[in-house]
């Protein structure tokens, strides 16, 4: 049986709700445990009224006398940012051990870490540090408290599968349930076994508790009642913490809105003009939805509208360069309202001081896999309550705040699911199939995860994997092929993409490609003046497809020694152009340190295509039936699908391209396409396509 504790006293009572039953504080807005009297104080002053201060000792005991413990609490009762400081205190990261905490966003990392350097009074990568991918800002000798994608967590398995380093390892935020986190989860219950002295938390503002508690609960044979002098107890423990921090008001739209664009703009500047001072974060799902309300509401600041004054209006997602994400979280001047419009990238662990009001559009951009057809979509979804909840969370943090949610509250209560689908259930499983196959994982069918993912799902990817010469008949990592994919943190098709772009001599353009590949749009949005984008887009446009024209965009760009008013005259998201060039160089880097040989095609671009061709050869399509927006069919499993308006292909009709990713509305759009001949298929990947298979076109 799960226990729960309660605060107070030197050695933590058990409290136990005696139905086995997690003991959750209510979401609702109206009680606030530390709202009254919160006055701007020392550090350790605010520290301490954090809820999460209330239960130190409990935490500390149990993390003492318990292999796992699971936490629970509300968002801002202070689980990231305090929980490792106090295992620091407390000497857990004595002796040259580290105490590491994951978090599922790279934003988030940054974010919490510079936090904590700062509340410990030290410059941040020294005794506090972080790692994402592509950057590492610690100090092995002094660092600590590291903080962690759960992304490079798993790629520091690969070097030391215990992670030996980590005294304690605290995953955050495991409600998200990432491909990442539960992958990481099923590890780390395997790690446990060989080390009794890691310690695991698990923490949460919402989260199924008890299921989790049973996943990393051991056999029988293995439970003990409490400590013993072999080690913890195998009993995972239940915390839950209870308190918030400021109070929300929670505010619902009466009737159902019809553009939740449009909704967000408005309730923006309803609370510019009736609202005291504060920021507002406005959620919604994609860099599209965001360029389409930036632009809406910068026009209105432009049109010098009474309602506008003193508006600052500021992006963020994840394909924003560092300097424009910085630009969010520094401080508001004097007498204007910042307004930040993001992706669910702040959905959690992030704290923006100024942030008073919250507007949530109850939508994200979510991945949906169909193993059947094989294809997987990024499709416009609605959030869950466990996502509404942290939505709202990023209001009252430092003062009280406000939620306006552009759905009703019959919606919320009635239809919103409680929480999501793991990400594990609804994608496709290449990356993580090879990533298990990296740290010696050999049966995969038979690893143990919080949710399984379908066997459908993993059979394809193993299938995928063993076409792109990535697994042999023994489905295990081929060398090098193998293991110089598994170390590129891409897709593997991009990292196969990157790889064949060597033996074909076009390595300088396929990384631009990839770059551009790794960010959503490299073009403003079309709302609103379609007619100009493709105007825009003819300048660039090349016959061989969407990837060519990036090239041609790359170019214009750095001729035009990369200049925002080039980029405004020509629709170019200036954004995204910087984001492409930062993440060229990383990979410059890594391909440099696999031996790849930079070298440029020039103009051949049938060997560029050929490259394209040797990563995605799983997504070649054949024209089926010409027209206005000729159909194609999947090659591998015939289903439907058309080249999506924004590309440079859309009308042309050409009889073979492969594609970089679906998204469906009314049908199954396919986005950055180029041609390609179906000879180059079989030679791509003769298993999975064999001659006959392919037929003859129409012409
Ligand atoms: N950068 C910051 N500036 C000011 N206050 C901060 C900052 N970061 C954290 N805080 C304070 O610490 C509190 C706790 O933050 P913390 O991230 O630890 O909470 P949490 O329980 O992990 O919540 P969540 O799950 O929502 O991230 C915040 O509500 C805020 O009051």
């Amino acid at each position: 049986m799960s226990q729960f504790w309660k605060p107070g006293g030197e050695r933590p009572q058990l409290l136990d709700d005696g139905e086995g039953g997690v003991l959750f504080f209510s979401p609702s807005a109206s009680s606030s445990s530390s709202s009254s009297g919160f006055g701007y104080g020392s550090i350790d002053k605010l520290r301490q009224r954090l809820p999460v201060y209330k239960y130190r000792t409990a935490i500390l005991y149990l993390v003492e006398t318990r292999a796992t413990t699971i936490i629970v609490g509300e968002t801002g009762s202070g689980k990231t940012t305090q929980i490792p400081q106090f295992l620091n205190e407390a000497g857990w990261a004595d002796g040259g051990r580290v105490i590491a905490c994951t978090q599922p966003r790279r934003l988030a990392v940054q974010a919490v870490a510079s936090r904590v350097a700062e509340e410990m009074g030290v410059k941040l990568g020294e005794e506090v540090g972080y790692t994402i991918r592509f950057e590492d800002v610690t100090n092995t000798d002094k660092t600590v408290v590291k903080f962690l994608t759960d992304g490079v967590l798993l790629r520091e398995m690969m070097d030391d599968p215990l992670l030996s380093k980590y005294s304690v390892i605290m995953v955050d935020e495991a409600h998200e349930r990432s491909i990442s986190t539960d992958i990481l989860l099923g590890l780390l219950r395997k790690i446990q076994r060989r080390r009794p002295d890691l310690r695991l938390i698990i923490s949460s503002a919402t989260i199924e508790a008890k299921s989790m508690a049973s996943f990393f609960r051991s056999s029988k044979r293995h439970q003990e009642a409490g400590a013993t002098d072999l080690g913890p107890s195998k009993e995972p423990a239940i915390l839950s913490v209870e308190g918030r921090g400021f109070n929300v008001e929670i505010h619902y739209v009466e009737e159902p809105v019809p553009d939740y664009v449009q909704a967000a703009v408005s309730t923006v500047l309803l609370i510019h003009d009736q609202e005291p001072a504060g920021d507002i974060l406005v959620f919604l799902t994609g860099q599209d939805d965001i360029d389409a309300a930036v632009r809406l509401l910068t026009e209105e600041v432009q049109s010098h509208g009474k309602k506008s004054h003193g508006l600052i209006v500021l992006p963020l997602f994840s394909g924003l360069p560092r300097a424009d994400q910085d630009l969010v979280f520094s401080p508001t001047p004097r007498g204007k309202r910042k307004v930040v419009i993001s992706t669910n990238i702040a959905e959690t662990s992030l704290t923006m001081e100024g942030v008073v009001y919250v507007v949530d559009s109850g939508f994200s951009k979510q991945r949906f896999y169909n193993p059947i057809s094989d294809i997987e979509n990024l499709v416009v979804a609605p959030i869950s309550k466990a996502s509404a909840r942290q939505r709202a969370g990023r209001a009252g943090r430092v003062r009280p705040g406000k939620c306006y949610r552009l759905y009703t509250e019959e919606y919320f209560v009635k239809q919103m699911s409680s929480e999501g689908i793991p990400e594990i259930q609804r994608s496709k499983l290449v990356s993580c199939v090879i990533q298990l196959k990296a740290l010696g994982i050999d049966n995969i069918l038979g690893f143990k995860w919080p949710a399984s993912p379908s066997s459908e799902a993993m059979i394809r990817a193993l299938e995928v994997l063993y076409s792109l010469g990535v697994l042999d008949d023994d489905a295990k990592l081929t060398s090098p092929v193998g293991f110089q994919v598994a170390e590129i943190p891409l897709d593997p098709m991009i990292s196969k993409m990157i790889l064949a772009s060597d033996q074909l001599g076009c390595a300088e353009e396929i990384l631009t490609i990839a770059a551009a590949l790794s960010i959503q749009s490299i073009w403003v949005s079309g709302r609103g003046m379609q007619k100009e984008l493709d105007e825009a887009k003819l300048r660039f446009a090349a016959a061989e497809g969407d990837h060519v024209t990036f090239l041609n965009v790359y170019k214009g760009f750095l001729q035009s020694g990369k200049s925002s008013d080039w980029c405004r005259r020509n629709f170019v998201n200036a954004h995204a152009m910087k984001k492409v060039i930062e993440i060229r160089a990383q990979l410059k880097r890594i391909a440099q340190r696999l031996g790849i040989v930079l070298k440029s095609c020039e103009s051949d671009m049938t060997v560029l295509r050929k490259a394209v061709t040797a990563g995605f050869f799983a997504n070649a399509c054949r024209l089926e039936a010409y027209g206005h927006n000729g159909m194609y069919k999947t090659v591998r499993g015939s289903q439907e699908v058309y080249i999506h308006p924004s590309s440079v292909l859309f009308r042309v009709n050409p009889k073979w391209v492969v594609y970089h990713s679906l998204v469906s509305t009314d049908r199954q759009y396919m986005q950055n396409v180029i041609t390609i001949e179906p000879s180059w298929l079989p030679e791509a990947a003769p298993h999975f396509y064999q001659q006959r298979q392919l037929g003859p076109s129409i012409h």
